[in-house]
């Protein structure tokens, strides 16, 4: 039996080529990010037949009777095993959770509790769970396209695969270097895109991959159930990105069906433009083999970037913030931009020209943002996939509910903060 408290916790990305090209098997370039969620599993109530979802960052708190779940449906047998990448949601078990689900008006709220339920009814049995509160907090942005959905899946997979017994506990700290998949990552990542198919209908994978192994990838999604190859980019060169949120709220599950109409209805032109799409992602990835850029390669990769923008626009997923974002930083000069991840709003990146972005010009441009409501990050690019921290009595729901902002997350739980954190 598994020993609570404990937390896990995963990054969200950024693709950096390849958004929506991704979804038709073409590849896609992202990194993990240093902003990401935690997951705490504790026993903060004493209610021993009830399971309680605190989610704050979305407000909401829920709670189900343990028995009300359809533990039934599922044999030992099958709660044990891998799901293939192409496996379809179980119809039987979203119809019967369904019901629990009922009273959930607000879609954001439906999505991260119909992605919970499904991961939990498929991993555990009532006994590993019953009368444990779940509390999710995170420093990423909410559904901004930096992969909140993914790293929230992540840790819900994790969590549940560790309680279910599918998974031992990891042991390597933030600095150990690895040359391989461990068996237990495979596992968590498998599990993380059936709760992204949760949240959204036909994702690649490519973000449960990046909040699951970390670092830098290639990715690319194979037909039927082939698995996906990810080639791993060890020596990202370093690249001065700047991440815009435009706070302008959208949803990957709508832009993703959006696409898919245009696929659909426009074969022809559409197939065209995933396929410059492919070319641009893979001239990219050869340029960012190298692990510094000479001036020639930077001009090269940002011209990348203004292409990539240009035919997600085509595409029908940019949003007229995302549009001012370009905008200003092209007038200014300072780089290239291109919007992140599924578009229609949130973020959008800009590749800093080194040469031309001057103190002054950061600053009038960060100026124009901050008056259109925009916010700037600072993050790092390529750091640690999933991770579990046990031994954190003093840690409850109630006191991470509490925590006001990024910094007194990270600094009560964080991974950077916290070297105790140890990794699949
Ligand atoms: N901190 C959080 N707490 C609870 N649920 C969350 C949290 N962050 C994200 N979610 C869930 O993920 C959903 C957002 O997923 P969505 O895929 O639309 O955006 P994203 O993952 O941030 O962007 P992208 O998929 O483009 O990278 C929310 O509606 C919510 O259901
Ligand atoms: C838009 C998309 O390509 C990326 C969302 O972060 C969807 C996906 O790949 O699942
Ligand atoms: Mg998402």
């Amino acid at each position: 039996m598994v020993s609570v408290p404990f937390l896990t916790s995963a990054p969200g990305k950024v693709i950096i080529f390849g958004e929506h090209s991704a979804v038709y098997h073409k590849p896609a370039i992202a990194a993990a990010l240093s902003l990401r969620t935690y997951l705490l599993a504790s026993r903060d109530n004493g209610d021993t037949d009830t399971l309680f979802l605190e989610f704050p960052d979305i407000q909401f708190s829920y709670k189900w009777a343990t028995s009300d779940l359809p533990w039934q449906l599922f044999g030992e047998h099958s709660r044990k095993r891998q799901p293939a990448a192409d496996e379809e949601l179980d119809p039987e078990l979203v119809d019967a959770l369904s019901s629990l689900l009922s009273k959930i008006d607000s879609p954001i709220q439906y999505s991260a509790a119909f992605m919970f339920l499904y991961l939990l009814v498929s991993l555990c049995r009532e006994n590993d769970v019953a009368g444990l509160t779940f509390t999710v907090r995170s420093t990423l942005p909410v559904g901004a396209g930096l992969g909140s959905s993914a790293s929230v899946s992540v840790c819900f997979a994790s969590a549940f695969c560790y309680l279910g017994g599918h998974i031992q506990e990891p042991t390597l700290r933030a600095d150990d270097v690895t040359v391989k998949d461990s068996e237990q990552c495979l596992f968590i990542d498998a599990w993380a895109l059936m709760g992204e198919k949760c949240s959204h209908g036909n994702p690649s994978g490519i973000d449960n991959a990046v909040a699951t192994h970390g670092g830098a990838v290639m990715f690319q999604r194979m037909e039927s159930s082939v698995p996906s190859i990810r080639t791993s980019m060890r020596n990202l060169p370093p690249l001065n990105l700047l991440l815009t949120n435009t706070k302008t709220p959208r949803s990957t599950a709508a832009l993703v069906a959006n696409v898919s109409k245009i696929v659909t209805e426009f074969p022809k032109p559409s197939g065209l433009i995933l396929e410059t799409m492919e070319a641009i992602a893979r001239e990219a990835y050869t340029l960012m083999l190298r692990p510094f850029l000479d001036k020639q390669s930077k001009n090269r990769l940002m011209e990348l970037i203004r292409l990539n923008h240009g035919l997600l626009v085509s595409l029908g997923v940019s949003h007229p913030n995302l549009e001012r974002v370009k905008l200003w930083s092209d007038e200014l000069q300072i780089g290239q931009t291109k919007l992140t991840g599924a578009g229609g709003g949130g973020c959008a990146i800009t590749l800093i020209d080194d040469d031309a972005a001057t103190p002054e010009k950061l600053r009038q441009l960060e100026e124009k943002y901050n008056e259109a409501g925009f916010e700037t990050f600072k993050t790092t690019l390529g750091g640690k996939g999933v991770g579990l921290l046990t031994e954190i009595a003093t840690i409850t729901s109630e006191k991470l509910c509490r925590l006001h902002n990024r910094d007194e997350i990270e600094a009560a739980v964080g991974c950077s903060a916290l070297p105790q954190w140890r990794y699949w």
